[in-house]
């Protein structure tokens, strides 16, 4: 595992727990004290013991120094989360506390609240008044009681607390981990492509966060003034000239490129991705050898390289940069992945970094390119679909930033994953690398050259598909389908992957259908798919996406995650409660972007 210390410099945000406990003296605060603070201990120990920051830490919890009886005990609560840098609020109590006086003011923060259902003391009771109090100053804080009623002695947490615990935290924890962070744009809009107009009032007012623009001619003035660490550079092409291997060129043998044009389009390509990193999220080796600005990057936590087509008309294509970036493993050694969007297709990078931040695990940038009716697929190959695929599949495939790890060649109990990366072996990067091979660009669409990754996503793997779609007059706007990655048989594939770009990487994905709405059909889920892109993560996260884009005051319009899975702020209810979907629009206008 690689040092990553510089690239978590600013530190992580932490969660802050709040006892909360009924003021009054000589009697009924002396006997609380210890339930309530045991409540807090415990939910500290859940979330660390659970959720980890994008370096592999433990996260951390602050709990308040003392109980909080009255807005006295608020105010200090307050001073010290602030001081100890807290992101995420949470308010346990076993008791019936006095609401208004008692709870967390930030409203620029998530706010959950946990009341002990126990009925010797009434700490649901004080969840109900507190939530009012939240609905009636328009603060939205998410309410957590167990479905059981507990001992008052219990000090466990209830496993259905625990779920909605965890939710909350670590969604919250990406809320608070974005704000103050950059999107870097390098180039500006690709090929026309909406996504690639870098909206900052989007980043600003819902995220929380800059957007930072460079000219891709930074790219030439950085190898001609060869502003990278060199030793690095010789390391990292000695790496992937050993670990990459150049796959056969696609090109008609008219317009193939030379062999030495093809070995200096390798040094281009591995000098782009050490540069995209730097201007990223800097490198103090540039300081020492006299670039103390460059050394600084972006503060970027995601970024987009438009490439197409400037670029890539005259340029090896980003394709290299974007998915060795994109992925958990490099000639440094194992290491978090940085992430990077095909076409700078900003909004496809923000569904990427919430995927990211959610689990931990590198993210499939992709085009989704084709549906495949089991009809078509039997008219084309004779091959009858089925399975999770027994009513089609999306061909989901592109040249640029998908990880190596979508190849699926990591494992946990024998079955494909994508692991956080400080669960991955060396012999499962090395295993995702010798299943990647490196293909000569088609020089009809990337004049430059350049090398597209190629490989074929294993099947069987939970998979959720998500993008963010701008709509004017309402602003931001979630999709998410929630799925499996499906194999098919060798020369099925073949036929299917040579009709279209062969030399980029295939993952087939067939979406969960539920007989309502955009799931009734594959068909339906592609048709109503908002852009070009979208971003696969590993496992069913679409839960997770749901309540963070409820912090976020996103609307979703399309998902198909069972309807106990989702948990939103409590005062989403009081929006309506017969169509979830349109009560979520009201209550994201009403309440507006978190940071307006
Ligand atoms: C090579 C082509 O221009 C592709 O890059 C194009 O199909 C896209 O990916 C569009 O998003
Ligand atoms: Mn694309």
């Amino acid at each position: 595992m690689v040092d990553t210390a510089y690239r978590f410099q600013s530190g992580f945000p932490k969660i802050g727990i709040r006892p909360t406990i009924d003021g009054r003296r000589k009697g009924v605060r002396e006997s609380l004290e210890v339930q309530t603070m045991n409540m807090a201990q415990s939910v500290a120990d859940l979330i660390s013991e659970h959720l980890r920051y994008p370096n592999g830490e433990r996260v951390e919890c602050v709990i308040a120094d003392s109980t909080i009886g009255g807005v006295a005990e608020a105010a200090a609560c307050a001073d010290k989360f602030a001081r100890e840098n807290v992101g995420v609020s949470i308010t346990v109590t076993p008791c019936w506390c006095y609401g208004t006086e008692t709870m967390d003011m930030n409203a620029s923060i998530p706010n959950a609240v946990w009341g002990f259902n126990g009925t010797e003391r009434p700490g649901a009771v004080y969840l109900a008044a507190v939530l009012s109090g939240y609905a009636q100053k328009g603060i939205p804080a998410f309410g957590i009681y167990g479905q059981e009623v507990q001992e008052a002695s219990d000090t466990s947490i209830p496993e259905d607390v625990k779920g909605k615990l965890l939710s909350f935290a670590n969604a919250g924890l990406v809320v608070a981990y974005m704000r103050g962070k950059s999107y870097l744009s390098m180039g500006s809009v690709s090929m026309g492509i909406a996504g690639s107009i870098v909206n900052d009032a989007f980043f600003q007012e819902y995220l929380g966060m800059r957007t930072e623009y460079i000219d891709m001619s930074e790219f030439v003035r950085r190898f001609e003034e060869q502003i990278y660490d060199v030793a690095e550079y010789e390391k990292a092409l000695a790496w992937t000239k050993k670990n990459c291997l150049e796959g056969p060129d696609n090109n008609p043998a008219s317009i193939q490129t030379t062999r030495e044009q093809k070995d200096k389009d390798w040094e281009t390509v591995v000098k782009m991705a050490l540069i995209a990193r730097d201007l990223m999220v800097g490198n103090p080796r540039l300081a020492e050898l006299g670039f103390g600005e460059e050394a600084m990057g972006h503060n970027a936590i995601v970024s987009g390289f438009q490439g197409q087509r400037q670029w890539t008309d005259h340029f090896p294509n980003g394709d290299f940069m974007e998915s060795i970036l994109n992925s958990s493993f490099d000639w440094n050694g194992i290491r978090p992945p940085f992430l990077v969007s095909t076409e700078n297709d900003s909004l496809n990078g923000v569904v990427m970094l919430f995927g990211y931040l959610l689990t931990n695990t590198a993210q499939i940038f992709a085009d989704v390119r084709t549906y495949w009716s089991p009809e078509s697929v039997k008219r084309v190959t004779g091959h009858e679909l089925s399975g999770h695929a027994a009513g089609g599949i999306l061909h989901l495939i592109n040249s640029g930033s998908a990880t190596l790890d979508g190849t699926g060649e990591q494992q946990r109990d024998g079955k494909p994953v994508l692991k956080p990366f400080w669960e991955i072996t060396e012999k499962e990067a090395a295993d995702c690398l010798s299943a990647t091979s490196w293909r000569p660009a088609g020089v009809e669409y990337f004049r430059g050259g350049g090398y597209s990754s190629d490989f074929l996503t294993r099947g069987g793997m939970p998979m959720t598909m998500s993008r963010i779609n701008l709509v004017k007059g309402i602003g931001p706007v979630l999709q998410i389908a929630e799925g499996y990655s499906v194999d098919l048989p060798a020369d099925v594939h073949d036929t299917l992957d040579k009709r279209t770009d062969s030399t980029w990487p295939t993952t087939w994905f067939a979406p969960i259908l539920t007989g309502e709405g955009a799931f009734t059909t594959v068909y339906d889920v592609m048709d109503n798919w908002g852009a070009n892109h979208g971003s696969i993560s590993y496992g069913h996260i679409g839960a997770d996406l749901i309540t963070l884009a409820s912090m976020l005051r996103i609307p979703v319009n399309m998902h198909n995650v069972p309807e106990e899975k989702i948990f939103r702020p409590r005062v989403w209810g009081l929006f309506g409660t017969e169509s979830k979907e349109s009560a979520d629009y009201r209550a994201c206008s009403n309440f507006g972007p978190l940071y307006n």
